[in-house]
């Protein structure tokens, strides 16, 4: 698994028992997990299809550092699944982990179109 990008745990990103809110967390891993997926499909123009089991391990707090880690499962032809993982830089405790999410290349009607790649490091 690649560990790519990070993120800071600031106030605004906390619920009210203190603790990183998982939604935000949620935001988070779809941006990152849909730029990894341009990324291998050298693609542009792709909308997330499924996320599935997602898992909160440990909770994440204020001034923590993330760090978001991202795996291909497979390749299709207009698709990309990949597994992520969220981890605390420090710790190295997992904050978060999703099974899968997978990711559509599509035309401009948003069509899902073959997206021509293999995989390839990005
Ligand atoms: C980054 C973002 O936040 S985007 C915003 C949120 N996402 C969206 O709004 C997307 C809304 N959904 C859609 O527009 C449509 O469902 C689409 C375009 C993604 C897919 O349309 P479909 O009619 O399901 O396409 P189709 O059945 O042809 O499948 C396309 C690909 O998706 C895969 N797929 C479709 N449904 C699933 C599913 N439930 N699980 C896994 N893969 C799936 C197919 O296997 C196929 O992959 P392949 O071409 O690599 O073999």
């Amino acid at each position: 698994m690649k560990y790519l990008s990070r993120r800071l745990v600031k106030p605004e990103h906390l619920n009210p028992a203190n603790t990183l809110f998982g939604g935000q967390l949620l935001s988070w891993l779809d941006e990152e997990a849909a730029i990894f997926a341009a990324c291998q499909m050298k693609s542009e123009r792709h909308v997330t299809k499924l996320i599935a089991e997602i898992n909160f391990i440990t909770p994440a707090r204020s001034g923590d550092v993330l760090e978001f880690g991202f795996e291909i499962i497979s390749m299709g032809r207009s698709s990309i699944t990949v597994r992520a993982k969220v981890r605390n830089k420090l710790s190295q405790l997992p904050v978060v982990t999703v099974e899968k999410m997978v990711f559509v290349h599509v035309n401009e009607k948003g069509l899902p179109a073959p997206h021509g790649m293999g995989i390839y490091a990005a």
